[in-house]
């Protein structure tokens, strides 16, 4: 079980993290959401020992996580990490090696990673000469070849084609079944509402909901019924339970958590043959939305409200909109679709991306040089920066690839 618990981290006087507590165990696909600037980023990091937090603990298997523990873990950096200069194949070679594996090993894995991957016909290319799709692709496959433990992977998804995505979430579902407890973050909810056991919410530094999709669910104050009746507009108005009424072809009613449905299918049927009588089930978008707009209404202080704030408010007043109008449309198919799209397409627009990783790139400085902030570096990145330290391979310093997850 990989337990993260009361994580909290402060750059300056900004609040990054304010006891983030969750724990992953053996087996789980969990999935991290939140709007840009939450802190998923800095979670993972400091998961990885990249960067210190300033309160809190990380453990595995019961113990707090030392560095030779974390050279199980496998890691893929937000920001990305390869040696530009050096061959794919070389280059997933000699990060397994660092991470313990014996010569031969590291060319067996090596080459299944690669084929895995699909980039096995690139072995011999230099990482800067693929695209940002397939240097993805490499970067995956340098988080799994030495047969992690662990896996931490941060938007493992974004970048890669459809045929990327399956082959990923395959991966995924297939290292989780051997035990591994994997947590990945992603912008991509109807993806990780797909593939996700698990679920984590975190805003503005602190998790706002945590559980599976269904207990996300069945923890909402209210749930939508369609019901499809030829009886006059205004039926269900005032009928116990009924917060409000969309009438069209079908009715489409808001209704308090604790309404007795089957009194209001009764109210229909009095008027009337009911065609139809559907629960409408909110999608995971919807419950990432209702989460945030919940707790940007408790007005809470917590001294994060910058520039990362703001879009957290900007989506805490789509939740709610996106929410009714799910709720309130056919949102149990098309209608849920098009909420995960737009809030996808929103936070990818606001341009609050280019600005995190302009952070993280100062942050990756600081996590290189362990606890030492003040340190710079210009050599490696993320987990593997940790471990090649001291280890000078003649390629050229790998290149932030913040493309890779535009
Ligand atoms: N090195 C840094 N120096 C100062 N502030 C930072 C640094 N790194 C992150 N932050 C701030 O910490 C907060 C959390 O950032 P983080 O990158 O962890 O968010 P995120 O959830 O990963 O965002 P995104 O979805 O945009 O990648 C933000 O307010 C960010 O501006």
């Amino acid at each position: 079980m990989l337990e993260l618990d009361g994580l909290r981290k402060l750059y300056g006087d900004r609040i990054a993290l304010d006891g983030v507590t969750f724990s992953v165990r053996p087996g789980e696909l969990y999935g991290f959401v939140g709007t840009n600037g939450a802190g998923k980023t800095t979670t993972m990091r400091i998961t990885l020992g990249v960067l210190e937090p300033d309160a809190g603990t990380v453990r595995f298997q019961g113990k707090p996580v030392d560095t030779p523990t974390r050279r199980r873990f496998g890691y893929m950096p937000e920001e990305r990490g390869l040696y530009p200069k050096m061959r794919v194949g070389d280059q997933l070679r000699y990060l397994a090696e660092l991470h313990g594996m014996t010569r031969r090993d590291a060319a067996t894995a090596t080459k299944y990673w690669m084929e895995r991957l699909s980039v096995a016909e690139r072995a011999e290319d230099r990482v800067e000469a693929l695209s940002l799709g397939n240097q993805q692709r490499v970067q995956l496959a340098a988080a799994l070849v030495h047969h992690p433990a662990v896996l931490v992977l941060d938007e493992p998804f974004s970048g890669l084609d459809p045929v990327g995505v399956d082959n990923l979430a395959e991966v995924l579902r297939e290292r989780a079944a051997e035990g591994v407890p994997v947590v990945f973050s992603s912008h991509q909810l109807e993806l990780v509402e797909r593939l996700c056991d698990s679920i984590g919410i975190i805003y503005r530094g602190r998790m706002v909901a945590t559980g599976t999709v269904d207990e996300l669910r069945a923890s909402r104050a209210e749930r939508g019924l369609r019901v499809g009746t030829d009886a006059a507009a205004g039926w269900a108005d005032g009928l116990a339970g009924v917060e409000s009424a969309e009438y069209g072809a079908r009715t489409t009613l808001i209704l308090t958590a604790d309404a007795d449905d089957q009194a209001i299918l009764d109210a229909a049927r009095a008027l009337g043959p009911v065609r139809e009588f559907t629960p409408l089930r909110p999608s995971l978008a919807d419950l990432f939305r209702e989460a945030v707009a919940d707790h940007d209404s408790d007005g809470d202080g917590d001294g994060n409200s910058d520039g990362d704030g703001e879009s957290g408010g900007r989506s805490g007043n789509q939740a709610r909109t996106g929410t009714k109008a799910s709720a309130t449309g056919d949102q149990a198919s098309a209608g849920s679709h098009s909420v995960a799209a737009s809030l996808t397409s929103d936070e990818a627009s606001a341009g609050s991306r280019s600005d995190t990783a302009a952070s993280l790139t100062s942050g990756e400085a600081s996590g290189h040089a362990g606890a030492d902030e003040s340190s710079g570096t210009a050599n490696l990145i993320g987990g593997q920066r940790g471990d090649q330290a001291g280890a000078d391979p003649d390629s050229a310093a790998p290149t932030d690839q913040q493309g890779a997850s535009a």
